[in-house]
């Protein structure tokens, strides 16, 4: 069987650049494997960046705007692609997560909201409100990046999955399970990006699909990322390998109490962004440091003793058994502080990095969206809906075929 030769991007909720992957894929379920034959990230022009953020952070943007900010992203998105397959026989497939700047889970309440409320109809409406579907918008259009590029584009992944009551959210959980199960020993899969999110894998035997689980566990690094450029004053957008945060001490009655905040108990399936873990989190968290006179490096160790605890919580009160191992992925596996509390945090399981069992842990995310293009173009489904709360299995992702000139 001929390799099908594919691009996967994504920029995720760290918003620090898109992440290319260029893979070949063979199989389609326990046969599919895929060959990294290329990956880079390529950073956001900063005055982009800085608008995303923006919107991210619930700033008003006109019609005009939100459509001219679609297309820059689809165009960096485009760049990207192009770049790189530089040297390779050209893809014959895009996948493109896009850029989300807004995620809403579904279950939210239309009526009570203060934006809906004034405008919905006052007599009483005929549909079941108030649970409403959830809402997920990634920017970039696919159509654009298919102009450019000359190549099919698959993009919004998440719609399908929210058309049948589900979060949109995770997605990663199925691509984790033909890439990363073992026959023997249950894993966790657990993403550091922006916001962190995990897969359980039992071991692959009998009902083993029907067991995995699969949810976003709280902040990853998007609460730590805004702390350091606070404590920096924008000269440092991270805090590299932890080392700063590996300076100072947490403040364990402050990550209890954060701890015990709604979305920590809620149980899976759920899912989360930065509307929730971003700027006005923190300044509450900063808030909270002040009473208790830490300094930055104590803070900074606070917060990511958040992330690492917010992760061992989830799996002991949500997870029919303990893993085995986990395997670390996304940006946040490189800080060692964070892997070393998790380490003592997780005692018995091993803590190793996805690129251990053969996974590119760095471009993982962006290998899944070219993984699910490449269902979508097989008619396959691509979420799991005990991981999303769909009510079903569906094809994700809307095609954009080549048409007409470049
Ligand atoms: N060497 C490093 N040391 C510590 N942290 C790092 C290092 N390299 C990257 N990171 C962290 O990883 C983040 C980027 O991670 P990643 O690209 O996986 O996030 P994302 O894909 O945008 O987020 P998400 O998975 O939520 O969509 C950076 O913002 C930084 O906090
Ligand atoms: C709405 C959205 O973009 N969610 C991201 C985000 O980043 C991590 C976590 O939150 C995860 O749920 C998701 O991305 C990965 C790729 C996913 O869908 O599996």
């Amino acid at each position: 069987m001929h390799p099908t030769r594919v691009i996967g991007l994504m920029s995720g909720t760290s918003v620090d650049g898109i992440d290319a992957a260029l893979v070949e894929i063979v199989g389609t379920d326990l046969d599919l494997k895929v060959e990294l034959l290329a990956g880079k990230t390529y950073p956001y022009p900063a005055a982009l960046r800085e608008k995303i953020l923006a919107i991210c952070g619930g700033a008003p943007i006109s019609m005009a705007e939100l459509a001219a900010i679609d297309d820059a992203i689809a165009l960096v998105f485009a760049q990207a692609a192009q770049n790189i397959q530089v040297g390779y026989p050209p893809a014959t497939l895009i996948g493109s997560h896009g850029q989300t700047v807004y995620h809403r889970p579904p279950g939210f309440s239309i009526s009570e909201n203060s934006v809906s409320a004034n405008i919905l109809p006052s007599h009483q409406s005929p549909f079941p409100y108030p649970q409403s579907l959830g809402y997920s918008l990634q920017l970039g259009r696919g159509a654009l990046i298919s102009r450019l590029t000359g190549i099919t584009t698959i993009s919004n992944f998440r719609v399908a999955d929210i058309a049948v009551g589900g979060h949109g959210a995770p997605l990663v959980p199925r691509v984790d399970a033909y890439l990363l199960s073992h026959p023997q020993e249950a894993r966790c899969i657990q993403n550091v990006g922006g916001i962190g999110n995990v897969t359980y894998l039992p071991p692959r035997r009998d009902d083993w699909l029907n067991q995995i689980r699969g949810w976003d566990t709280g902040p990853g690094n998007s609460l730590l990322d805004l702390a350091v450029q606070y404590f920096s004053n924008g000269a440092k957008s991270y805090d590299e390998n932890g080392s700063w945060a590996a300076s100072g001490s947490p403040c364990y009655p402050l990550v209890e109490k954060w701890l015990s905040q709604d979305y920590f108990r809620l149980p899976p399936p759920k899912s989360t962004g930065r509307e929730l873990f971003g700027v006005t989190y923190l300044h509450q968290c900063l808030q909270d440091c002040q009473a208790y006179q830490l300094s930055p490096a104590d803070v900074l160790a606070t917060i990511t003793e958040l992330t690492a605890a917010s992760i061992v919580n989830s799996y002991h009160a949500f997870l029919p058994r303990m893993p085995k191992c986990l395997l670390l992925c996304g940006g946040g596996s490189q800080n060692l502080y964070l892997k070393h509390r998790l380490e003592l945090l997780l005692k018995s399981v091993k803590v190793l990095t996805t690129d251990e069992a053969g996974v590119s842990a760095e471009f993982k995310e962006a290998i899944a969206f070219a993984i699910l293009a490449y269902w979508r173009q097989l008619g396959l489904p691509g979420n799991l809906p005990v991981a999303t709360g769909a009510d079903q299995e569906v094809v994700l992702g809307e095609v954009h075929p080549v048409t007409g000139d470049k």
